[in-house]
């Protein structure tokens, strides 16, 4: 897995940075400087001593665990140069396979690896001050700290009613529940383990591995201290796993001072995925996306036609689950850069299913058949040779995005005298539902210029791309 590096400077700024009793904790090197790394928890001195200790492997780093506005971190510890190698650790440290195997014998091979590790966790934690690995569980957040959609009220998810993200975490719940009753039979016959354990522990340990774990050759490892550091969506800086020696570093991308934060790039999550895996988002995603629903309507007189050339040419798989006697499928549309420019961002695949509900005859639709036959068999990819018709189908999808505007306007609105009073948790969940639907709401108006601007210029006679 490859991640970047990047600092934002928090260091400077941050209130728990003037905290007098902070630590300075680093590590393997022997240069001096005077800033003070931002530890406020103690047991971070002795974190990378005993990891060492533990993992048997040398573990190099030119980086100090502190405190940043993002909970824990990594600060550089020293001067760093671009190209440097400011991190290595032995991957795989914590994996599925740490089940034990008295528990594993009454796992069904069916069970994944997220569920593993979570059972993992669940009984490192509950081995305490007895677990070999009990410095690195005792620093996982707690159920509180964690602010994955998963954990939000009935209320909270309210506030993303419009996104994808409601749907998608009512699944990921069901889901989870799903997971835990079938390894429950398994827990029951280790009660001094998984006794008081309920569907909550479970899920916050599923949280704990949906945020902290990399995939890897054993599905999926936790690796203690890569896993301290936060996340940075424009980072270019890389952290790769070496397969072969078994490490996964982090090489930074540009020069860091002493006691700058060091944030790494986790992938190019949208905040749809970083609100509901991690439980934050950034206030501006360049990774941002929307979920557009496309269906046959009932009313259409081609309804039967359309269904099953949609059926047998196209699309995603349909998400409805309702087989041939409806399509509704889903697209993911991304911010498109130039409303003047290609168009990235609109699936073309979208683009040939608006072709394909657009159309007003049957002698239309078979056109496209015969013509998708003569080219490479993808049905209504090209633009129709008709202008006015190619411009009523963007015009139809224009119309659908239109409407998400206005809804997702009316639901950014709705947070404002609702929950503008908000403190606490709810003020910070308030806050990430609205850079959630305000980075969405970006996409739709960058579709939404750019689908006028396509049948503005085809109005005109001007061929577009
Ligand atoms: C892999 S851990 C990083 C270390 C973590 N800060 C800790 O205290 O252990 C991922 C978690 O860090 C936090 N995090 C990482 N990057 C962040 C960011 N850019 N903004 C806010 N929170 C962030 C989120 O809570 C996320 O679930």
């Amino acid at each position: 897995m490859r991640i970047g590096i990047h600092t934002t400077g928090a260091w400077f700024q941050g209130p728990h940075f003037l905290h007098s009793s902070h630590l300075r904790f680093k590590l393997q090197s022997s240069v001096s400087y005077s800033k003070v790394i931002p530890c406020l928890q103690d047991e971070c001195k002795d974190f990378l001593p005993w990891l060492r200790r533990k993992s048997g492997t040398e573990i190099s780093s030119i980086l100090s665990i502190g405190s940043s506005v993002y909970g824990r971190s990594l600060f550089a510890s020293e001067f760093i140069q671009a190209g440097d190698c400011i991190l290595k650790v032995p991957f795989n440290q914590i994996t599925p396979d740490n089940v034990l195997p008295e528990i594993n014998s009454f796992l069904g091979k069916d069970i994944g690896n997220t569920a593993r590790l979570s059972i993992v966790i669940l009984v490192e934690k509950k081995m305490g001050q007895d677990s070999e690995w009990a410095p690195y569980i005792n620093s996982l957040p707690r159920v509180g700290e964690m602010h994955s959609t998963i954990f939000w009220t009935k209320d909270d998810l309210e506030m993303v009613k419009k996104s994808a993200v409601y749907q998608e975490t009512i699944n990921q719940q069901a889901q989870i529940e799903k997971e835990y009753l079938s390894v429950r039979p398994a827990l029951d016959h280790f009660p001094e383990f998984f006794e008081d354990i309920t569907l909550k522990d479970f899920m916050h340990a599923h949280a704990i591995v949906g945020s902290r774990a990399w995939g890897s050759s054993k599905g999926l490892s936790l690796v203690p201290f890569a896993d301290f550091l936060n996340h940075d969506g424009v980072s270019e800086a890389l952290l790769l796993s070496d397969e072969d020696k078994q490490t996964s570093e982090v090489i930074a991308d540009r020069d860091y001072a002493p006691g700058e934060e060091v944030l790494i790039r986790y992938g190019k999550f949208p905040n749809a995925t970083l609100l509901m895996d991690f439980g934050f988002t950034l206030p501006y995603n360049i990774y941002d996306q929307v979920q557009i629903c496309v269906s046959v309507p009932q009313g259409d007189p081609l309804h039967l036609m359309k269904l099953e050339l949609l059926h047998k040419y196209c699309m995603p798989t349909p998400t409805d689950g309702h087989g041939l006697n409806s399509f509704n499928c889903s697209f993911t549309i991304k911010e498109v850069r130039s409303a003047k420019g290609k168009g990235r961002g609109i699936p073309q695949s979208l683009r040939a299913c608006a072709r394909i509900l657009s159309a007003t005859s049957i002698q239309e639709l078979k056109e496209l058949v015969t013509e998708a036959a003569q080219n490479d068999g993808r049905l209504a990819r090209r633009p129709l040779k008709n202008r006015s018709r190619e411009i009523e189908a963007h015009k139809l999808l224009l119309l659908q995005v239109f409407n998400l505007i206005q809804e997702y306007g009316a639901s950014i609105e709705s947070l404002g005298p609702t929950y503008a009073s908000s403190v606490g948790v709810l003020a910070l969940r308030r806050k990430m539902a609205l850079d959630l639907l305000t980075g969405e709401l970006r996409v739709l108006r960058s579709a939404s210029s750019w689908l006028k601007n396509y049948c503005a210029t085809l109005s005109g006679g001007n061929n577009h791309a």
